[in-house]
């Protein structure tokens, strides 16, 4: 039905900030417009709602600003109530509007205004910051509707559309006013909750900031436990290294005491050692003074006994000398057993110095005596002899080397005649030869003469003459070996590239020559028979110095083991060269000798490179002595009668004077 009231034609200012309100305005003038009478109860109700909504979007607003999880379920709530008392509302305007009954509008309005103290009187209640805002809105809202209803003054009849236009239309008026009202409270209130929120951030923020300073706080709190952890540990620790160091303590104290008491005891024993060793000083100042005595004395004893020693070693030359500067042993060696079944020559040994030998000649039964023919010499030694006999004689020619004369020895004789087994013998043995007899001798001598001043040094060197070429027997690299002059005058000669060996003990001499040997049978093993062809000699330099007396002695002594001296057969003569070496050097070695009995001028040395090695043990202030061996073999007589002559024509010479090698210092 068209109304027939006059359209409303008004507007409400209200803020844009301000939905609610203006959604509501813009609802009550649709109403207004379209609905005419009905419309200002509608208007009514509806101002009413908004009203109401108003508050409730408030108390919304208030409450997310302290509590944002319950402000949805609360406005859902509030919105749910709101709604259901519109629709009921509306709805029954709706349905009561054509021909309503006065009593109808006044239960509308009674409810109307039911429905807004029940909406004022029933605000939700968010857990607001303060509680204020809602509460304030709420009453607000009451004393809007209140003065709303003062305004509009009495109802007028409802036949009077004019007058419930102009009351309605005060009502407007003065819902307008309170709106106002209520709006600018609602904008001071957003303000607030502005201000609120930003309060909250800013509160946040320093929530956070105390949050993390309290983590901090809290490691910082961890971190001070395990340290206080450790060091609860470490004072544990100390605490048990202080009982131990205490009990350690206690014990010392204890051994301590124990000490302080035997220190008593040994200081009082000390004191009784001190009176003795007082005793003892006075005695031994004595003896001092009695030493002092005998020490002179002993002097004068050492004096005494070194003058002897040098009459002694001068009385020991002069027998040398008497005895002869050159001289010559025969030995004749045993049958040995494998040569049991051959004959032997007839030797009759007629006194120690003299021997005479035959053989029996013709046919077996039948044998004839030939001519025995007799031979002298400084001594002969029968087959019997010993290895030691034989050295009691040569012993003293060492001696003289100990005392610096040049000594040379000689093994001369024919192949198997017992040369090699007299110079070296089986060394380390009852058998052992006269070279390893001579270096124990030595070191014998060398203590006796160390008493009386003396300090020895001995050096060894082995080497073998082969077909006129020297080679060393203790180092068999082959090198070239030269004889050269020690110094200007050519009294003394060397070996070039010759090892020389320092010995300190007779069993270092030994394991020399056993090297030696050793080098010599490998030698032999590559030219056959060679130990009989050549000459091998043992060369041993004994250096004494005297530091008080500042002398120096120097003896060379010189063991020789020649090369067979037999005659070679006419098919054996093939090896020309080697034979005639052997030949040269031995009727060289015969020369030289002969020369130096005779006291030529010009002794031949250089002839043979054995008479060259051994020049300076050869002439002037040496001694030489030939040992020359036999063989008992009736198959050997006639090189043995040859040996027997080379050296009886030997011992027929006259020696000559002899000097010492003396050095001053
Ligand atoms: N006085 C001795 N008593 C016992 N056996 C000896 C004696 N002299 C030498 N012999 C022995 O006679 C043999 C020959 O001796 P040895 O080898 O010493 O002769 P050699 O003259 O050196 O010979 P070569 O010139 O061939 O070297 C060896 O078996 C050795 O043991």
């Amino acid at each position: 039905m068209e109304s027939r009231l006059p359209k409303l034609n008004f507007q409400f200012k209200v803020p844009a900030r301000t939905v609610t309100g203006s959604a509501t305005i813009n609802s009550i003038k649709s109403t207004t417009a379209s609905n005419g009478t009905d419309a200002a109860e509608s208007v009514t109700n509806k101002t009413s709602q908004t009203l109401t909504k108003t508050m409730s979007t408030t108390s919304i607003n208030s409450k997310s600003t302290t509590d944002e999880n319950k402000a949805p379920l609360t406005r859902a709530k509030t919105m749910t109530t709101l709604s259901r008392t519109n629709t009921a509302t509306v709805a029954r305007g709706v349905q009561k509007r054509p021909g309503l009954a006065n009593n109808t509008i006044e239960s509308k309005r009674a409810n109307l205004r039911t429905t807004m103290k029940a909406s004022v009187a029933r605000p939700v209640r968010p857990a607001t910051v303060s509680g204020v805002l809602p509460r304030a809105a709420a009453t607000a809202a009451t004393s809007a509707a209140a003065a709303a209803a003062k305004t509009a003054g009495p109802k007028p009849n409802k036949w009077d559309f004019k007058g419930r236009l102009e009351y309605t239309s005060n009502e407007l008026t003065a819902l307008k006013q309170k709106h106002r009202e209520i709006t600018t409270e609602y904008n001071n209130m957003q303000d607030e909750i502005t201000s609120l929120r930003e309060s909250e951030s800013s509160n946040r923020f320093k929530a956070e900031k105390l949050e993390k300073a309290a983590d901090i706080l809290k490691k910082e709190i961890e971190a001070l436990k395990m340290e206080i952890d450790t060091l609860q540990k470490e004072n544990s620790s100390l605490v048990k290294q202080l009982q131990d160091t205490k009990d350690l303590c206690d014990q010392n104290a204890a051994s301590l005491d124990k000490c302080k008491d035997e220190l008593k005891v040994k200081t009082n024993l000390l004191t009784e050692q001190v009176d003795v060793i007082t005793e003892l000083k006075s005695q031994l100042e004595q003896e001092k003074k009695s030493n002092e005595k005998k020490e002179t004395k002993i002097e004068n004893l050492t004096e005494i006994v070194q003058t002897m020693d040098k009459d002694r070693r001068a009385l020991h030359n002069y027998i040398q000398e008497l005895k002869g500067n050159i001289r010559v042993f025969c030995r004749v060696r045993p049958k040995i057993p494998k040569e049991a079944g051959k004959n032997t020559c007839t030797i009759n040994y007629l006194d120690e110095c003299t021997l005479e030998v035959g053989k029996l000649e013709g046919e077996a039964g039948n044998k004839m005596k030939t001519q025995r023919q007799e031979f002298s010499f400084d001594k002969v030694f029968p087959p019997n002899t010993s290895q030691e006999d034989v050295f009691q004689e040569l012993s003293m020619l060492v001696q003289s080397a100990i005392e610096g004369y040049n000594v040379c020895v000689f093994a001369y004789g024919q192949t198997g005649s017992g040369k090699t087994y007299t110079m070296e013998g089986f060394p380390g043995t009852d058998n052992e030869g006269m070279i390893p007899r001579t270096v124990k001798h030595i070191f014998n001598e060398m203590k006796q003469f160390e008493m009386l001043g003396w300090e020895y040094k001995i050096e060894a060197s082995f080497l073998e003459i082969y077909n006129e070429q020297i080679v060393d027997l203790l180092d068999y690299t082959r090198k070239s070996h030269e004889i050269r002059m020690a110094d200007s005058k050519g009294s003394d000669l060397y070996v070039s590239n010759l090892l020389v060996q320092e010995i300190n003990s007779p069993e270092e001499l030994n394991q020399c020559l056993l090297i030696a040997q050793e080098n010599r049978a490998m030698a032999a093993t590559q030219s056959n028979e060679r130990s009989s062809r050549s000459h091998s000699v043992a060369r041993i330099r004994l250096i004494g110095t005297h530091k008080t007396k500042q002398e120096v002695s120097i003896g060379n002594l010189n063991l020789v083991d020649l090369a067979g001296s037999e005659r070679l057969k006419n098919e054996e003569a093939a090896r020309v060269a080697e034979t005639k070496n052997i030949n040269k050097s031995l009727a060289n070695l015969g020369h030289v000798i002969l020369a130096l009995l005779q006291k030529q001028d010009h002794i031949p040395y250089r002839n043979s490179k054995l008479t060259h090695l051994l020049m300076p043990s050869l002439g002037g202030n040496s001694k030489t002595l030939m040992l020359l061996n036999i063989s008992p073999l009736e198959e050997s007589y006639n090189e043995t009668l040859n040996s027997l002559r080379f050296g009886s024509n030997v011992n027929n010479c006259k020696t000559g004077t002899i000097k010492k090698v003396k050095t001053v210092l």
